[in-house]
């Protein structure tokens, strides 16, 4: 099934995923907007990370999982049998709460996918290697260590290096589960900043359980409890003036 072309890139259609019995998320209809930002906010337990992961199927190995109705990613059903995860994963980058650089030089952790890909010239991997350090705002702390180990970087400068090594397999979708929850507030920032450079080229959908970060970098945000979508609206809309009484306990503080 094909949906005709919307201003969104990622839709879901009544989406309900279960671990064995328990139902997980329920009902989710989300269409989220090409080159922006979405956060997914909410307090523990609640799904923002199964939601997230199920974007690109990284929850496919979990003994027990399962997806009913439709998830879309520029128009094309992601579980559909004849989609290749690991296409999908090109297409759909993700970035997790702890910086997981491999334990190789810097220069083989951004080459690392374009190698996977069957890029082998060197000229095309140097300018690849740069131009996704320099999107990710860390070349110019690197370029005189490429070939050094990526685990002599701080934790800040690691999740900008995995941001690069997503780039550089020039991903439509960038996916981060909590990326700066595990920094401090100069690299939270620069990760922030990041976020906000990243979206003219890119679609991000971020989970966060930091409100100011939401309210910072995200143009919409969605608001999960229990499972379910409680609200999606515009960031602005969802902090200021938001239209269900769950989403105002959760933003002010009452709970979570
Ligand atoms: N692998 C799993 N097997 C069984 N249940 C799971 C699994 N992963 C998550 N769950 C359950 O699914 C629900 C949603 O979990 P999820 O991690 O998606 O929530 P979250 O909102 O991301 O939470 P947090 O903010 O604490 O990371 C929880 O009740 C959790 O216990």
């Amino acid at each position: 099934m094909t949906l005709t072309a919307t201003a969104s890139i990622i839709q879901t259609d009544s989406l309900n995923v279960y671990y064995d019995d328990f139902k997980a998320l329920k009902n989710i209809q989300l269409n989220m907007k090409e080159k922006a930002v979405t956060a997914l906010i909410g307090p523990s337990g609640c799904g923002k990370s199964t939601f997230l992961r199920t974007l690109n199927r990284m929850n496919d190995l979990i003994s027990g999982f399962r997806v009913e109705g439709n998830i879309f990613i520029k128009n094309e059903n992601i579980y559909d049998t004849k989609v290749d995860v690991v296409d999908l994963r090109k297409q759909v980058g993700m970035v997790f709460q702890r910086p997981n650089p491999f334990p190789m030089s810097i220069y083989d952790n951004v080459a690392y996918g374009p190698r996977i890909h069957g890029i082998k010239n060197k000229v095309v991997l140097d300018e690849l290697v740069e131009k996704s350090l320099k999107a990710a705002a860390l070349w110019e702390e690197v370029k005189d260590r490429l070939n050094t180990s990526a685990m002599g970087l701080s934790g800040g400068q690691q999740q900008r290096l995995v941001i690069a090594r997503v780039l550089a397999i020039q991903p439509e979708v960038i996916l981060m589960d909590e990326p700066a929850s595990a920094l401090d507030p100069i690299s939270t920032s620069k990760i922030e900043q990041l976020i906000l450079d990243l979206k003219e080229k890119y679609t991000i959908v971020i989970v966060t359980h930091s409100m100011q970060q939401a309210a910072r970098v995200s143009d919409e945000t969605a608001f999960f409890l229990n499972g379910e979508v409680v609200e999606f609206a515009e960031t602005n809309k969802i902090f200021t003036n938001p239209q269900k009484q769950q989403t105002e306990d959760y933003i002010t503080g009452r709970f979570g």
